[in-house]
């Protein structure tokens, strides 16, 4: 589904940040990407997520060879990717419960299908009382909590999330935890990239390590 080979990574004339790295990501598999601070992690999820291209090597995603691909095709792919940003990158403007509803309404889904379900992932997330209010006024972990409920809503064929579990605390990220396994379960191939040593040792899941740029995989 996603395959990368022999990829390189450099910022403007930096150093190389990625180096020689090559996997694939089968579908419905799920693994956890980690190693220290700095060492590419999230660099590697924006190669995953098309927002980034390498400086060398190869990069297919869902079929196509990203370096050759139309940028026209690049929102529809992406639309079949569901990902959790550091920053969240929520939409202000809009209520919690309609930023969890914007990847539904954007393929035309009408909001007397979704309406249901939109409420009970917030309320399983722990958001069921916030979902009228605007993201400014969300704590950190509320706002986390919303760009996981976005990314799932729509069961992603992948899903890409960048230490999820960072401003909530212990029994929350439990049960973030196994809001990512149940989605896994429903076929969907999960990528979470964490420094928590805890988290990964609830869950028996391919490691991905990267360590200065290169990337060891422990099944
Ligand atoms: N936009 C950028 N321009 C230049 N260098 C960058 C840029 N983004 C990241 N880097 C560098 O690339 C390297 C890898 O950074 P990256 O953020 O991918 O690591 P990380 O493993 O996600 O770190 P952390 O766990 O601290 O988030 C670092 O040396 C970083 O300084």
């Amino acid at each position: 589904m996603i395959r990368f080979e022999n990829v390189g990574l450099r910022y403007g004339m930096g150093p190389e940040v990625l180096r020689d790295v090559s996997f694939r990501i089968p579908p419905r598999s799920f693994q956890f990407l980690t190693g220290p601070s700095g060492a590419g992690k999230t660099s590697l999820l924006r190669l995953l997520f098309m927002a980034l291209k390498p400086t060398r090597g190869l990069i297919n995603v869902f079929g196509k060879d990203i370096a050759t691909i139309d940028r026209s095709e690049l929102p529809l792919l992406r639309r079949r990717i569901g990902v959790v940003f550091q920053d969240f990158r929520l939409l202000d403007h809009m209520t919690t419960y309609e930023n969890v509803a914007l990847p539904l309404r954007v393929r035309g889904k009408e909001e007397a299908v979704y309406r249901a379900e939109v409420e009970e992932l917030l309320d399983w997330v722990g958001l069921g009382e916030r979902m009228r209010v605007l993201p400014p006024v969300l704590s950190g972990g509320e706002k986390q909590r919303a760009a996981i409920a976005r990314a799932l809503i729509d069961q992603p064929e992948v899903l890409l999330a960048d230490e999820p579990t960072g401003n909530v605390d212990p029994p929350l990220a439990r049960r973030l935890l196994r809001l990512f396994a149940e989605l896994n379960r429903s076929g969907t191939a999960v990528i979470i990239a964490t420094h928590d040593l805890t988290l990964m040792d609830q869950v028996s899941a391919r490691r991905m390590i990267l360590d200065q740029g290169r990337l060891n995989i422990y099944e």
